[in-house]
This record gives C-alpha cells, structure tokens and sequence, in this order.
C-alpha cells in the first residue's frame, strides 16, 4: 500500500502467499515495548447509538473538566453540531477537525435519517459506508487528499490497479448467506440515507466497501476494554492474525498503539490476534469466519490449549514480578489435564455456548445462569483446569455480579484473587496485557471496600465465611492495595496506553495509600521491593505481607464457587 508507515514497521508484499501482504517489525522489539503508533486512520467511529455520548472526533466518552475561569456549577458536557444536531464533541477543536475528516461529508445525512427512520443515529458499519461513498462523492468536486486516500484503500488506485486497496474477502462473504445477507441489507441502507442514486453499481460498490471495512476495521476498545466502535488505518490494516501472536493493540482516543507481547526480531512478521485467542479451536475458527482464511499458527496445528501455550512461552520470566512469582508453576501447570481431552473442551465449550443469557439483569437471574454454566463446566473443575475456557468467564462473570451486590461484595474479593493467581496467568503470560492488570485493580477497589468494613466491625455481619474473615482481620489490606497498585502501574505503563482509565486510576489511587501517615516502614519495604524485586527483604516483605494473604483469599473461592453453584451454603468455619 503507497502510504507513509509509521517507523518500526514495514509492509512486506508477497503474492505467493495466502496472507499476500502482512506488516514485519524493522528492529528488534522487546516485549512491552511500542512498536509503531497509528494515529491518522481512515475511519474512527464511537458505536451506533453511543455517537450521542462519545466526542465524534477524537472518541473521548467523558468531556474534559471545566476549565477554572467556566463555573464549577457547570457539568461538561459534549456539544452536538449546530446542523445536524447528531454528532457530539468534546470541544471547538475536535469538531473542526471531525468536520475536515468526515462530518463535511456526513452532515447532510443525518437529517435525512431522522426524517425516514425517526433516529438521530446509524449503526457503525451503516455509518461508515455512507461516510466513504460520501467522501468520494465530495471528492467529484475536490475533496483533496482524504478522497485520494479513502480511494486509494477502497476503490484502487487511480490507474485501475486493484493490487493497492485493502483486502475484501468480497467472494467469500458473497457465499456466506445469513452474514451476506445483513451485508446487503447494510450496504443498501447506507447507500439510502447517503442520499445516492440506488443503482446497481453504487450498490456494488457499497457492498465492495462494507466487506473491506468488516476485513481491516478493529474494534476499538473502550477503557474498561469493552468494545466501542470502529478504527481504521491503512498501515494497521496490513497485520495479520495469529492464534500466538506476538503483539497487541491498545487504543488512546484516535491512536492505535501496536505493541510488542513476545520478543520480536528485526524483520520478523508482526501478528496480532483478531479474536479471543484463549478459547478452544473450534471457537476460534468459528469466531475467525468472517476474515475468510485457514489459521495455521502452532496453537492451531498442534491444537494446544492455554496451558500448552504457557509453558512454551518465552514471557514467563517476566512474571517474577506479579501475583504468579512461581515460575516453574508456570512452566509445569498443576492439575490433571489428562483427564480433559481436547475433544470434551469443546463440547463443553459449545455446551456453554448454547445455554440462554439471563433472564432478567437481576441478581437471581444472574445466578442461575452462572450454576447452569458451572454444570458444564465439571469435568474442567474436577480437572482443576482453572484457566481453561469457559471456566474463567464464568468465574468472572458471577465476580463481577457480586461486584456490585450488597450482600455479596465480599464474596467477590476471593474470586478476584482466584481469577488472578489462577486463571489469568496462564491464559496471558504476559503480566502487562490488560485483563490482568484490571482483575489485579478490582482486587483492589474489593479491598477499599472490605478495609472498611474490617475497620468498623461490620464485616462479620456481612460474611459468613469465618476463615475469611479472620484472614481479613489478620492481613494488612492497605500494604496489600499499595504491592498491587504498584504492580498495576509498573505494568500498566507497558498496557493499553497512557490515558487508560484502569491505569489512571491505578496511578491515583496509589498516591491515596502513599499519602496516608504512619505506613512509612510498609512504603519504604515495597518500594524497596519494586527497585528490587530480589532484594530479600523486600522481597520477603511481599510473600509474607502481600502474596501469602492473597493466596489464602484465592484458595476460598472453589469452595465459594462451590457451594454457592453447587446448592450449598455461603456458613464456613
Ligand atoms: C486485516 S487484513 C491483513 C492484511 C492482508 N494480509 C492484506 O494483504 O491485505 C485481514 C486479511 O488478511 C488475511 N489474513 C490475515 N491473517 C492471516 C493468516 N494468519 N493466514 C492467512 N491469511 C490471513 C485474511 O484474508 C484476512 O481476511
């Protein structure tokens, strides 16, 4: 693709193969590091109806503070477009931006969306359509070099030549028929409210469009890394996937950071992973459908589950500063995996599946699903494969349930500490990706929460389970948030990026605990500890202090789990 790459990273162009163009690392990248950012892409939309809620420019969902001369009194808020009254920003700048970008194009459009269809909102893939047909409309009558570029990716360049543009799969959607069919459907409601002629070839060109957006477009992922939109680059879009990738995506407002989650050598082929590349094969390939390709990474050829993959990792010495210090635990997995064949993972996994969602937003609904999903998931529990999947989102699942439940917060903390000893260190080894560095901070908002409860005498009341509550009452809980919020900003540094709000909070609360008086003895060791992590007495300081408690704590989630999904009752001596 003729386009300027950010240093780092070079397209390499090799027809012969399956994956044609891929990206490949120009030095050495070790893992954590960045290796290329990306912050000029071709298209950046909020999700459908959240366009209300999220700057349309730079996709910001919060509106920075007042400044001090505005009144306090005054709540920021976005300003939506004075024409169309659909798209919001976060202030003057971004809106004049987003109007050179796309909202020239797009403005018009939505009056006519709230005529014919009574909203003032699209779906993405609907929006992001009519924004490129519209762009290269406006290009007729001089768009200037964003219509060159988006013709360029979409259309090939201007001699004809298709070898330019962005891969569509085009054939293979076509023989696709439920995905074909919404396609179309999109397509065609894109061309409408763009307010084009519908013929044939504009119907075409808006499902050629659509294919090529659904191949290359990431989602977005929003701070708490859900999904939230669309984002794409051309650069970005030539990496490809691996079910072992060696690198990630994060994302700050309109940048895309690539980074590296293995060692990467110079000139060595850069890979992402397009799915939830921890779940068992048949999941994976279903989930990867839609690229249109065979996956023949290792973890495919050989059918390797989470733990296979772990113990040849070569991150796990990074773990020696984390919640999973044993490294040769890591290397040699406890449990009985023989007793699971590859097989029984994914009739359980397809099994999990097919269960119903809740069926209200209840506790109670939340509750029988999880005791459902727990029946299916027995023979991994017998196996004590923890980090297998689905066994780890059911776990997380009912831990965020309780998460904000009255009676049962507490009960969520050893699930938290389970999820990260456990589950997670095997399914990312990596301790900087980010599901790891977010379960560690929930841990710590759980310990703000049974801190308090441990220091007003309430916490008796509100759990039964004597042993954890004893472990409570013995433990120093603000030295354990103050390792944890250390280990979080330590690798969040090297996570999603710097604006991630996981990360910004970790950062403010550790300044919380470093400022309270009379811990200074405590602060010093675990500073001591993170200059060092082999310093004995630092070191000794987070087993006996940090480690051990946080261990205690994990070792009463089965048993929680257990007689909460299994028909028993919360009262343990
Ligand atoms: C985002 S594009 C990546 C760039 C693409 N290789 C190109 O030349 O334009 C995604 C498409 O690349 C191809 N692809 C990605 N990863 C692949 C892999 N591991 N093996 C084969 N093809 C792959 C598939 O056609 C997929 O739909």
């Amino acid at each position: 693709m003729a386009q300027a790459l950010p240093p780092g990273v070079r397209i390499h162009n090799d027809p012969s193969s399956p994956k044609r163009r891929s990206l490949r690392a120009t030095r050495a990248f070790s893992p954590g590091s960045t290796i290329a950012t990306f912050s000029n892409p071709l298209l950046a939309l909020p999700d459908g109806a959240t366009m209300r809620t999220t700057c349309n420019y730079c996709l910001r969902t919060t509106a920075p503070s007042p400044s001090p001369s505005q009144s306090a009194a005054t709540p920021p808020a976005f300003k939506a477009c004075t024409a169309c009254k659909a798209a919001v920003y976060c202030g003057p700048a971004c809106q004049r931006a987003h109007w050179k970008a796309a909202h020239k194009a797009e403005c018009k459009m939505f009056a006519r969306v709230r005529e014919q269809a009574g909203k003032d909102w699209l779906p993405t893939p609907v929006r992001a359509v009519a924004q490129v047909l519209l762009t290269l409309q406006q290009g007729k009558s001089g768009g200037g070099g964003r219509e060159a570029e988006m013709r360029r990716a979409f259309i090939g360049s201007a001699d004809g030549e298709e070898e330019d543009g962005l891969e569509g799969n085009v054939e293979g959607f076509k023989k696709d028929g439920e995905v074909w069919k919404d396609m179309e459907l999109q397509a065609t409601a894109a061309v409408v409210y763009a307010g084009l002629l519908q013929g044939e070839e504009v119907l075409e060109k808006a499902r050629e469009i659509l294919c090529k957006i659904q191949t290359n477009a990431f989602n977005r992922l929003d701070a708490d890394t859900g999904m939230a939109g669309i984002f794409l680059d051309v650069g970005l879009a030539m990496v490809n996937h691996s079910c072992v990738p060696n690198a990630f995506i994060g994302f700050d407002k309109r940048t895309a950071i690539l980074r590296a989650e293995r060692p990467i050598q110079e000139g060595e082929e850069i890979t992402i992973s397009y799915i939830d590349n921890t779940l068992p094969k048949a999941a994976r390939y279903e989930a990867l459908r839609l690229y249109h390709f065979q996956c023949d990474c290792v973890r495919c050829k050989d059918d390797l589950d989470v733990y296979e993959v772990c113990q040849s990792s070569p991150v796990i010495p990074l773990n020696s500063f984390s919640l999973h210090p044993d490294l040769a635990k890591l290397r040699d997995p406890p449990g009985d995996r023989a007793k699971v064949s590859k097989a029984e993972m994914e009739v359980i996994h397809k099994k999990w599946q097919a269960l119903a969602k809740p069926d209200g937003d209840d506790e109670e609904s939340h509750l029988k699903l999880a005791r459902e999903r727990w029946k299916v998931c027995r023979p991994l529990i017998e196996a004590r494969m923890w980090a297998a999947e689905p066994l780890p989102t059911t776990i997380l699942q009912l831990a965020t349930t309780w998460q904000t439940s009255y009676k049962k917060v507490v009960y969520a903390l050893p699930l938290f500490c389970f999820l990260s000893t456990e589950c997670d260190p095997y399914k990312f080894v990596a301790p900087f990706m980010p599901w790891r560095i977010k379960n560690i901070v929930a841990v710590v908002k759980l310990l703000a929460v049974t801190g308090e409860l441990t220091a007003s005498g309430a916490l008796a009341t509100r759990c039964s389970h004597e042993a954890l509550v004893g472990t409570l009452a013995t433990a120093d809980q603000v030295s354990i948030c103050e390792a944890l919020l250390r280990l979080a900003v330590h690798h969040g540094a090297s996570s999603v990026s710097d604006d991630w709000e996981v990360f910004t909070q970790a950062k403010s609360m550790l300044e919380d605990v470093e400022s309270l008086e009379g811990r200074e003895q405590e602060s010093n060791m675990l500073r001591t500890w993170v200059e060092d992590p082999e310093d004995p007495r630092g070191a000794a300081f987070f087993e006996n202090q940090v480690l051990r408690p946080i261990q205690t704590l994990s070792t009463f989630a089965v048993e929680i789990l257990e007689s909460t999904l299994d028909g028993g009752s919360l009262v343990k001596k």
